[in-house]
């Protein structure tokens, strides 16, 4: 069969976008795996971080579904739902829309613009929990902030929340890629510590309001960034003192930047808005046979030229912040 996708990233965690709204297309679970497999591996024919299955929803405007480049189905992505926000927003010739997540109906919007000529877009990344039943970790403790994992490291001090993907956050002085895979493979292969898994984020302040987030993605691997890692560990850094509640933190990644707002309201929940980068790379069809995926073939190709030269200045210029 013939199945339209469109390349894009937030802050250069890139994925691909299929749109199921108009039921041009019913996959299966299971072919929607096989798609994600075949679509998303580096080495094959196009290579991204993730897909994102766009569907009509009974409850909102429309419905996002994140499938990892393993195939497993994340709860929540920040930087592929504003990538799913401009493509809806664009679609209905609206500025805000609904998005029916796994866990939560989020609102996303279309904002000013973080960077010359980058289209924006503001996603609720939402619910958070620190309760370790949630995320789940396994913990004595009603919190885990800022203590150590003993099975994962002997001395390095995590803090573990679910924005609802499950995170563990560390704060550094300085940022080694070898380190955040290392410990991003191990954690996710803690099962009885962390029985769904783990997003694991390594965080070095860089000025006040200003920090810098690398990122070992679960089912995923290191990423350029993570959209709900760089949210979490914006809470983190405020539950730590180290930023402000309700004042922005630019979240500065390898793959350029976003900013993040944090709420915590008298009843002790917090809020956290993810604002960034929706950038578009190309637009091609796809043809698949889902009984032999292996021949998949691009027929076509078009490339959104001027968009990838635009976001390129943004995170040469995140790469001078960091
Ligand atoms: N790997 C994540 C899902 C993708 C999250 C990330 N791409 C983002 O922007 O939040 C997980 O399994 O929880």
């Amino acid at each position: 069969m013939k199945i339209d996708i469109l390349k894009c990233h937030g802050s250069g965690n890139d994925f691909i976008i299929i749109d199921e709204m108009d039921e041009k297309y019913s996959f299966t679970d299971e072919e929607r795996v096989k798609l994600t497999k075949q679509l998303a591996a580096r080495n094959k024919l196009i290579g991204s971080d993730g897909t994102l299955f766009i569907q009509h929803s009974e409850q909102a405007d429309a419905r996002m579904r994140m499938f990892n480049t393993d195939g497993s189905e994340a709860e929540m992505c920040g930087n592929g739902l504003r990538c799913v926000a401009r493509y809806v927003t664009e679609k209905m010739g609206r500025d805000t829309v609904i998005i029916e997540t796994m866990k939560a109906d989020l609102e996303v919007a279309r904002v000013e613009e973080i960077f010359e000529n980058i289209p924006t877009y503001e996603v609720a990344i939402e619910p958070v929990s620190l309760s370790p039943d949630i995320i789940p970790l396994k913990s004595d403790e009603p919190e885990h902030i800022d203590k150590p994992i003993k099975e994962l490291h002997p001395s390095l001090t995590f803090t573990a929340l679910s924005v609802p993907n499950p995170h563990i956050v560390t704060v550094v002085d300085e940022v080694n890629e070898t380190d955040v895979r290392q410990i991003g493979e191990k954690a996710n292969m803690l099962k009885e510590v962390l029985p769904n898994g783990v997003n694991v984020s390594f965080l070095k302040k860089v000025a006040d309001g200003r920090v810098f987030v690398q990122t070992f993605e679960r089912g995923v691997g290191l990423t350029n960034a993570c959209g709900t890692a760089m949210s979490a560990s914006s809470l983190v850094s405020c539950l730590l003192g180290l930023n402000q509640f309700d004042e922005k933190i630019t979240v500065l990644n390898p793959g350029g930047m976003v900013q993040c707002l944090v709420h915590k309201d008298g009843q002790g929940d917090y809020f956290i808005r993810l604002r960034g980068n929706a950038t578009y790379e190309f637009n091609a069809s796809v043809k698949i046979d889902f009984s032999n995926p292996e021949n998949a073939e691009i027929l076509e190709k078009t490339a959104y030229e001027e968009e990838i030269l635009n976001y390129a200045k943004l995170a040469e210029a995140a790469e001078n912040m960091a």
